[in-house]
């Protein structure tokens, strides 16, 4: 018999993803590593093979929670690609080592990664963000912990207002803030040393994706000579973008725009709510990763390096 049934914590954590209340490209991919180990623990398989089946069956739970951030299925794939073991207990061991291995990894890249983003910052720089990375605050902590004095002007980030959590973050950090409306971004980089953004997934051709009204950011930047940098650990790098394929960007409900009643109030409207958009190469100085910083055109080289064995999907089969 084949149990597909999934462990009740995994499917927490898928309805935690798909409504962002477990959010953020890294937290993303630790929380569904993390339900995989659940799933590997908690499953009662009577073979090696059902054993194999229900973990698949997870992860495709897992997977089509949100479509736009690899670390998601770069996690999943980490994972079940060293599933290994004769035994259902072998399996499972195998299952929940990968998990403790991969988790470790995130942690570490994130450290690594911020004492090069901070390198590229100075002692009194300000620096404007745009929603909330752990991968970008961990540039600034770094900076902070090196002793350079860093201000931040924080763009609130409608509709979700994930700048909120980067202000209150950066607060705590001791690092003076300043928030301001999404709109205000160019008048405020006259006064930026330095744009810093995260990334949701990172394309072979240097092409950023990340939340909605990055592009912009990073074009008024560029216009107003401001170096934008995002930080990205390489499990954002995206493998299926070697092959030509392009990264699929998520649309959110449209009440997260606008309530229901003042819609109501207004009349007949359409609403759009994609959650990421894409910067183009030239609108960006600098990709930081653990492994040190890249042009954006030159990302392609640490991408064949390290997903090489391309993206295959080992949950697809049933
Ligand atoms: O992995 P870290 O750097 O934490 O976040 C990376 C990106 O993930 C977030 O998306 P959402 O808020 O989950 O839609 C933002 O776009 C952020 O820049």
């Amino acid at each position: 018999m084949t149990d597909h049934r999934l462990a009740p914590d995994v499917e927490e954590t898928a309805e935690a993803i798909a409504s962002m209340e477990i959010r953020g490209a890294a937290t993303i991919a630790a929380g569904a590593a993390e339900a995989l180990a659940t799933q590997a623990r908690e499953i009662d398989a009577d073979s090696p093979e059902a054993f194999r089946a229900s973990m698949r069956a997870a992860a495709r739970t897992l997977r089509e929670t949100r479509p736009t951030a690899v670390s998601l299925p770069n996690a999943l794939r980490y994972v079940l690609r060293r599933m290994d073991g004769r035994s259902v207990d072998a399996l499972r061991g195998s299952v929940t080592d990968a998990v403790e291995e991969f988790v470790a990894q995130l942690d570490r890249a994130q450290e690594d990664l911020g004492r090069v983003g901070a390198n590229r910052l100075a002692d009194g720089d300000t620096v404007m963000t745009h929603c909330h990375s752990t991968d970008a605050l961990a540039c600034i902590e770094a900076a902070v912990e090196q002793g350079k004095e860093i201000e931040a002007i924080v763009k609130e980030t409608r509709p979700r207002n994930q700048g909120h959590i980067t202000a209150e973050q950066l607060r705590e950090a001791g690092v003076p803030v300043t928030l301001i409306v999404d709109s205000a971004a160019r008048r405020y980089l006259n006064e930026a040393d330095h744009v810093l953004v995260g990334a949701d997934s990172i394309a072979a051709d240097g092409g950023v994706i990340n939340k909605i009204g990055t592009s912009g950011l990073a074009v008024n930047a560029r216009e107003r000579g401001v170096p934008i940098m995002t930080a990205a650990q390489t499990i954002k790098l995206h493998p299926e973008t070697l092959t030509g394929h392009t990264v699929e960007i998520e649309t959110r409900a449209e009440d997260e725009v606008i309530d229901r009643k003042t819609r109501e109030g207004i009349g007949e409207i359409a609403v759009e709510n994609p959650a990421f958009d894409v910067t183009p190469p030239r609108y960006m100085d600098a990709i930081v990763t653990e492994h040190g910083q890249f042009p954006p055109e030159s990302i392609v080289t640490l991408m064949r390096e390290l997903f090489g064995e391309g993206a295959a999907e080992p949950w697809a089969e049933p």
